[in-house]
Parts: C-alpha cells; sequence; structure tokens
C-alpha cells in the first residue's frame, strides 16, 4: 500500500557558498495512513526545516516529499499545518468562526458547507460556544484549539504540527494533548508532530522518529509499545512507558558531534547481554571490595 507520506533523501540547505548552512540531510521515512508520528530533536536541528520542506513552503534542496504517491512540489490542498504561535497564526480582526472558514474559501468550499464545517469543528474541540469571539477574547489553550480546528475544518490527509503545545502552560498542555489523541481517534487522522518534549513525543506518539543534531538526520525510528487509550497519569507510570522515555533521552543526549547513518536498535538479546556484563562487572567490583576489607 502506498504510504500517506514518503520522504526520501531529503537535503536541504540555507544559502550558499561559504555561508551555506545544511538544515537537514539523508533524511528518509514513510508515515502510514492513520499514523500519529511524533519527530523530536535536539534545539535548531532542522526539525521545522523538515516540516516546511514536507508543507511545500520551502523546496528541498535534493530528495523528494509524497503525499500519497504524489511529488510535493507546492503546499498541497490537503495538507495542513497547526504551529506554535498560535497568537501570530490567527486573525485577530476575524471572529473565531471566520478564522476556522478562513483557509476555506481560498479552497473553493462554498459558503454553506464552510459554516457546515467551521461548526464540526468547533465542536470537536469543545468550542461550540465561540464562534462570535475574537482570538484575543480566549486564552492561550482556546486559542490553540481554534488552530486546530481551522487545520481539521481542511479535512487534510495529513496534519502538520509544529510544536504545536509549546506555548501553553503544563496543565492546558495535557489537556490539549488528550484532544488531539482523542480527535485523531475518532477521525482516523494521520499527524506528524514535531516537539522537542521526550515525553509529549511517546505520550502522544504511534512511532518517536529521534534526529541527530543539526544537519539532522534519523538516529531512530521506534514503534511506541503502549495501548491506544492513554492517560496522562497512568500511561506516563507505565513501564514501557518509562523504559522508552529512557532510549529516547539516551539517543538525543549520547549523539557525536554529526550522526550521519542511523543507529541501530540493539535486539532483546543483544540488551539482556548487555545487561548481563554490567551486573556480573558490578559483581566482581563488589567481591574486591569484600576481598581488601577482609584481607
Ligand atoms: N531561512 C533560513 N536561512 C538560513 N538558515 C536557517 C533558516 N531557517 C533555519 N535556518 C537554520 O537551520 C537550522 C535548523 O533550523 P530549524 O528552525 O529547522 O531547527 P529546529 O530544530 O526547528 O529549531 P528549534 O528547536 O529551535 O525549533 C538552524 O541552524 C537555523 O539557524
Amino acid at each position: 500500500m502506498t504510504p500517506m507520506l514518503e520522504v526520501a533523501d531529503l537535503r536541504h540547505t540555507y544559502g550558499s557558498g561559504p555561508a551555506a548552512h545544511t538544515a537537514v540531510q539523508n533524511l528518509t521515512f514513510e508515515v502510514a495512513t492513520g499514523e500519529l508520528a511524533c519527530i523530536v530533536g535536539p534545539s535548531g536541528c532542522g526539525k521545522s526545516t523538515l516540516l516546511r520542506c514536507i508543507a511545500g513552503l520551502i523546496k528541498p534542496s535534493e530528495g523528494t516529499v509524497s503525499l500519497h504517491g504524489d511529488k510535493i512540489d507546492r503546499t498541497p490542498e490537503d495538507l495542513a499545518v497547526v504551529f506554535q504561535d498560535y497568537s501570530r497564526s490567527l486573525f485577530p480582526w476575524l471572529s473565531v468562526r471566520g478564522n476556522v472558514e478562513f483557509p476555506l474559501r481560498s479552497r473553493g468550499v462554498s459558503r454553506a458547507e464552510r459554516r457546515k464545517r467551521s461548526a464540526e469543528a468547533l465542536e470537536w474541540v469543545g468550542l461550540s460556544g465561540a464562534g462570535a469571539k475574537y482570538p484575543w477574547q480566549l486564552s492561550g489553550g482556546m486559542q490553540q484549539r481554534v488552530s486546530i480546528a481551522r487545520a481539521l475544518a481542511c479535512q487534510p490527509s495529513l496534519l502538520l504540527m509544529d510544536e504545536p503545545f509549546a506555548s501553553v502552560d503544563a496543565q492546558t498542555r495535557f489537556e490539549l494533548e488528550d484532544l488531539l489523541l482523542r480527535v485523531r481517534h475518532e477521525h482516523s487522522s494521520t499527524v506528524l508532530l514535531v516537539t522537542h518534549d521526550i515525553d509529549e513525543s511517546v505520550y502522544l506518539g504511534d512511532r518517536v522518529l529521534v534526529l541527530s543534531k543539526s544537519p539532522a538526520s534519523i538516529v531512530a525510528d521506534l514503534p511506541v509499545d503502549l495501548p491506544a487509550q492513554r492517560d496522562q497519569i497512568t500511561t506516563r507510570e507505565s513501564k514501557n512507558f518509562v523504559a522508552l522515555r529512557g532510549e529516547v533521552a539516551r539517543l538525543l543526549h549520547n549523539q557525536p558531534a554529526v550522526a550521519h547513518e542511523p543507529v541501530k536498535r540493539p535486539t532483546p538479546a543483544e540488551e539482556s547481554a548487555a545487561a548481563a556484563r554490567f551486573l556480573e562487572a558490578e559483581r566482581e567490583q563488589a567481591r574486591r571490595k569484600s576481598d581488601a576489607s577482609t584481607g
């Protein structure tokens, strides 16, 4: 089956000559239909550059991006992006309903259909009663809900999210994360979400793609072995969550200056052999200490 999103050998270099800066390179991955893939990487590694290439906002220097088999060379109509900075992405002079309907106008959607879709999308994000308000009359979390409703109203095949919850407080962030999980299950959405927050990537993702330092390439592609139904308290306390969070943190923090080759994930047998070697070394050390104190 053709994957929803296919990124092949992507490289992007800003500028040219001595001032040239390669932001991403050797990037190859796929996102299947209905999947929520999270991308996590060090600050400034090239996450937004990757998202901009996928959204067709910048033309990559090399490689291709395909959406359900079609190469992207400009922003596809069935792709929507939610940015971190909701205050700059919403128009203050338009009502909430006007903001949600705005991209539908340029897509030639009829007025009646726009009304229907904006009402539905606002209901999905719990803002049915706020259509006539203006963004500046809403809290930060509510404004970000409007951004999400605006993206969903476009009925995108692929929803791209660039650090969507980074500008809200911790409690609102949890609420918005759960909102995203609920909405994507209800609508079988395909989502690619960029975050610098390791816990968020594991909590939300079906997969976590870990990027290297700049220029970004893929260090690991980890499946998230957690139930589809997640809960902010029990999921975050679960053994699998804690183990995966540790693995992502290690991959992010133990990187060489520039990683070009993907790091292979150890097999369970290799992991237990390493654990056995570690325990044996600990025991040996304890034996030596006890010999020294008795001898
Ligand atoms: N328009 C541009 N011109 C030149 N260099 C750029 C441009 N945009 C980004 N860069 C550089 O490319 C690199 C990657 O930037 P990018 O914004 O993609 O990283 P990021 O991982 O999203 O960063 P952050 O974690 O801060 O959100 C950075 O070194 C940045 O300075």
